[in-house]
C-alpha cells in the first residue's frame, strides 16, 4: 500500500502505512530496534558565550531540562535566534563554539562516555550534504558499509536498504541520482528522507535533526516527519528536532515540545498538554488556530511594537512556567530516572563490529570510484579542459624544429604546459569540498576520520592524473615536435603526473584549510601564480632574488617540473643554428658546436644553471612535496573540531 502524502489524512493511519507489512517491517527494521535506551534527558543547561558587542559573557540557553522517552519525537520551537541550534548541538554532544557549557545530558539517567553517545546517535544537519552523483539506492549503501563491517551479509544489507527506501517513501526513486548543479535529481523533500535514512542505516538509537523541515512545503515537510515519527515508533528511537513554524499537522505528530525563548524555557512536555498549560496561565489557545503558530506568536516580541512591556510580557510567562506543576513534575521525573539509574553507564548491546581502517578505505574509494565517472565536476571537466589545452597548444606549437629560433618557443611552452595545467586544478575544488563536508558530517557521526579519507582521495587520484597526463602528452608533445625519443617522452609524461599530484595535494589543503569554495579558489589560484612566478622561467633562478630563491623557490613544486623538463628537452639534444645575411652562422647561445652552425641544448640549460644527473633527488623532493600537502591537509582535518 503506498504512502500517503497529504498532510489532511489522518496522521495515525498513514505513518503506519508502507508498502511492507508489519511482519516484514519487524524483519526489514530489526537492526533499528532500540531495547537499550529508555530515555534521554538533560537538566541545568547553560551555554554561554562572549557578547559580540559588549564582549561580556552572556547566556544564549539558560536552565533548561526535559526528557524525552524511547519511541517519541520531541520538538524543539521557538523564533529565530532563541538557542535551537545551540541546545541541539549541546544535546547532540557536538561543538557550540560557546565559551561556557554548564548540565547534563544523560542517557537512561547516567551519562554517557562522548564514544558511546556517538556510536548511540546521529545528527542530521540542516543542508544535509550528500554526494549528488550517487542514487539513492547507493547512499544508504554506502553509509551502512561505513558504519558496520563487511561481514553483515550481503542480503542482510539489502534488506534493511529496502526497508529504509519503503519506510521513507523512495521506493520509486531508488535508482535516481540525488542530483548535482548540473543534473537534476531528486527533489528537495525526497533530500531530507534520504538524509535521514541514510543516518539510520547505521542503527543509531538517537536521532537529532537541525531544522529538518526548512524549506519545504508544507506537504514535504509532513511527509519528511511523518516517515519519521513512523520509524521512531516502530522501533522505539528517540527524536529530537528543532523546527521552524510547522503546520497543524507536523505539530501534532510530535509528542513533545520543548518552547524556547530568548534561550528560556517556557513550556517542556507533551504536545497535546500545552493548550492546557497555556490556559492555565492565561493565555488560551483560540480553536482552529494552528497552536504551533499562536505559541511562536507569543514567545516573538522581536517584532512587537513597544518592546519593553512585550520582554516583561514574556518575562512573566517564562516565570509562570518555571512556577507551575508543569515544570516541577519534569524535575522530579529527571531526579528519579538519575536516582534509579545507580550511576551506571549505558551499555549498547545492540552495536556492530565497525569496519577496519582499511575496509573503510576501500569503501571510499569505491564511493569516490563511483563519483568520479558519474560525476562531471570530479575529472570530467578536467578531461575536457585538459584535453582542449594540448589539442589548443600542440597546434600552436606546431611542429618545432630542432632550430634556433624554436628554442624560445619551446622553453615557453614548457613553462606554459606545466604551470596551466597545475594551475587548472582549482577545476577540482567543488568536487573535494563535496568531500570534505561529506567527511566533517561522517567524522561527527564516528564513521571514519582524516586518515581514511587522506588516504583514499590520494588513492582515486592517482589513476585519473596519470590518464590525463598521458593524454595530454600524447596529443601535445608529438605535435609540437619535442625531443622525439620514447623515453624524453614517458620521462615528460612522468613530471606531468607529478606536477599534477602536487596540484590536486595544494586544493587538499587550502580547501580542507579553508572549506569555502570562493576562498579556496582564490587561494588556490593564488598560489599557483606566486609558483610560477618563482619556478625559475620568469627569473632565472641564478637572478632570482634572495628572498624567493629562498622563502618559495626550493619547495616550489613549479620548479622542480619547469627544471627536468627543460633538462629532458635540451639536455640530450642539439639545434641548428641561424643564417646571417651573408649566408654565415649566427648561433644565438654559443656552445662548443658553434664552428658546426649547431647549438648544444646544455647551452641554454647553463643560462639558468640546469645539469642534468639530478632527476632521481629531484623526484625525491618532489615526492616529499605531494605527500607534504597532504599531511598538511591531514594535520588541519584532525586539528578541526
Ligand atoms: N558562539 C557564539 N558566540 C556568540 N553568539 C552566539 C554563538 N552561537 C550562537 N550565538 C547567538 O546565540 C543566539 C542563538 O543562536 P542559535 O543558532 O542557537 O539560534 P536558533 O534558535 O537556532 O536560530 P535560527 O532559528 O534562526 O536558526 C543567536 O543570537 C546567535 O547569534
Amino acid at each position: 500500500m503506498a504512502v500517503e502524502s497529504t498532510p489532511s489524512g489522518s496522521v495515525k493511519e498513514t505513518y503506519d502505512k508502507g508498502n511492507l507489512d508489519v511482519e516484514q517491517h519487524a524483519v526489514a527494521e530489526a537492526h533499528l530496534k532500540n531495547t537499550t535506551i529508555r530515555n534521554l534527558t538533560w537538566k541545568g543547561v547553560t551555554v554561554t558565550v562572549k557578547d559580540r558587542e559588549t564582549k561580556l559573557p552572556k547566556a544564549i540557553v539558560e536552565n533548561v531540562e526535559g526528557i524525552v522517552e524511547a519511541g517519541e519525537m520531541c520538538a524543539l520551537m521557538g523564533p529565530s535566534g532563541c538557542g535551537k541550534t545551540t541546545l541541539l548541538n549541546v544535546l547532540a554532544s557536538r561543538p557550540t563554539g560557546a565559551q561556557k557549557v554548564e548540565g547534563a545530558v544523560l542517557v537512561n539517567g547516567s551519562k554517557p562516555s562522548r564514544d558511546t553517545f556517538r556510536e548511540m546517535s546521529r545528527f542530521v544537519e540542516q543542508e544535509d550534504a550528500l554526494i549528488g552523483a550517487l542514487t539513492v539506492r547507493e547512499t544508504l549503501n554506502f553509509a551502512s558499509r561505513l558504519a558496520s563491517t563487511s561481514s553483515l551479509p550481503k542480503r542482510e544489507r539489502i534488506a534493511r536498504i529496502d526497508g529504509l527506501l519503503d519506510s521513507f517513501g523512495l521506493v520509486s526513486q531508488a535508482e535516481t541520482l540525488i542530483g548535482t548543479p548540473i543534473r537534476k535529481g531528486i527533489s528537495g523533500g525526497q533530500k531530507r528522507r534520504v538524509g535521514v535514512a541514510s543516518q539510520l542505516i547505521t542503527s543509531p538509537k538517537i536521532l537529532f535533526l537541525d531544522e529538518p523541515t526548512s524549506g519545504l512545503d508544507s506537504v514535504a515537510s509532513w511527509e519528511v516527519m511523518s516517515y519519521l515519527k513512523g520509524v521512531a515508533k516502530r522501533n522505539n528511537l528517540i527524536v529530537i528536532a528543532s523546527i521552524h513554524q510547522p503546520s497543524t499537522a507536523v505539530f501534532n505528530l510530535f509528542d513533545k515540545l520543548l518552547l524556547l525563548s530568548a534561550g528560556q524555557p517556557h513550556y517542556f512536555g507533551s504536545v497535546s498538554d500545552v493548550s492546557a498549560h497555556y490556559e492555565s496561565v492565561g493565555h488560551e489557545v483560540p480553536l482552529h488556530v494552528n497552536p504551533a503558530e499562536y505559541l511562536l506568536e507569543l514567545v516573538n516580541i522581536d517584532f512587537s511594537p513597544n518592546r519593553e512591556s512585550a520582554a516583561s510580557n514574556l518575562e512573566e510567562q517564562q516565570r509562570a512556567w518555571a512556577a507551575s506543576p508543569r515544570a516541577a513534575e519534569v524535575s522530579r521525573a529527571i531526579a528519579q530516572i538519575e536516582s534509579s539509574s545507580g550511576g551506571s553507564e549505558v551499555v549498547l548491546e545492540t552495536a556492530e563490529k565497525k569496519p577496519s581502517a582499511p575496509s573503510l578505505v576501500v569503501t571510499l574509494l569505491h564511493r569516490s570510484f563511483v563519483k568520479s565517472y558519474r560525476d562531471v565536476v570530479a575529472y570530467g571537466i578536467r578531461f575536457a579542459m585538459y584535453t582542449g589545452l594540448a589539442i589548443m597548444m600542440g597546434t600552436v606549437w606546431l611542429r618545432l624544429d630542432a632550430a634556433q629560433e624554436s628554442i624560445i618557443p619551446l622553453t615557453n611552452a614548457i613553462f606554459y604546459g606545466s604551470a596551466f595545467m597545475s594551475f587548472m586544478a582549482v577545476a577540482y575544488c567543488p568536487a573535494y569540498l563535496e568531500d570534505y563536508l561529506q567527511f566533517v558530517k561522517e567524522k561527527h557521526n564516528g564513521l571514519y576520520g582524516a586518515t581514511e579519507l587522506i588516504v583514499s582521495n590520494f588513492l582515486i587520484g592517482i589513476p585519473y592524473l596519470f590518464l590525463i597526463s598521458l593524454i595530454f602528452s600524447a596529443i601535445s608533445y608529438w605535435l609540437s615536435n619535442f625531443q622525439p625519443t620514447a623515453s624524453a617522452f614517458f620521462t615528460w609524461v612522468f613530471w606531468l603526473f607529478l606536477d599534477l599530484l602536487a596540484a590536486e595535494g595544494l586544493v587538499v589543503f587550502m580547501t580542507s584549510l579553508f572549506p569555502s569554495f570562493v576562498i579556496s579558489l582564490a587561494l588556490v589560484a593564488f598560489a599557483n601564480g606566486l609558483w610560477m612566478s618563482v619556478d625559475g622561467f620568469m627569473v632565472q633562478p641564478t637572478i632570482l632574488n634572495v628572498f624567493y630563491k629562498y622563502v618559495f623557490h626550493f619547495w616550489d613544486y613549479q620548479k622542480y617540473v619547469f627544471e627536468n623538463m627543460m633538462v629532458n628537452e635540451f639536455s640530450e639534444r642539439v639545434y641548428t643554428c641561424g643564417k646571417g645575411p651573408d649566408g654565415g652562422c649566427q648561433c644565438m647561445w654559443q656552445t662548443d658546436l658553434a664552428d658546426q652552425c649547431l647549438i648544444r641544448g646544455q647551452g641554454v640549460l647553463d643560462q639558468y644553471g640546469y645539469k642534468p644527473g639530478y632527476m632521481g633527488k629531484d623526484v625525491g623532493i618532489m615526492m616529499g612535496i605531494i605527500v607534504g600537502y597532504r599531511i598538511a591537509a591531514w594535520i588541519v582535518l584532525k586539528l578541526k573540531r
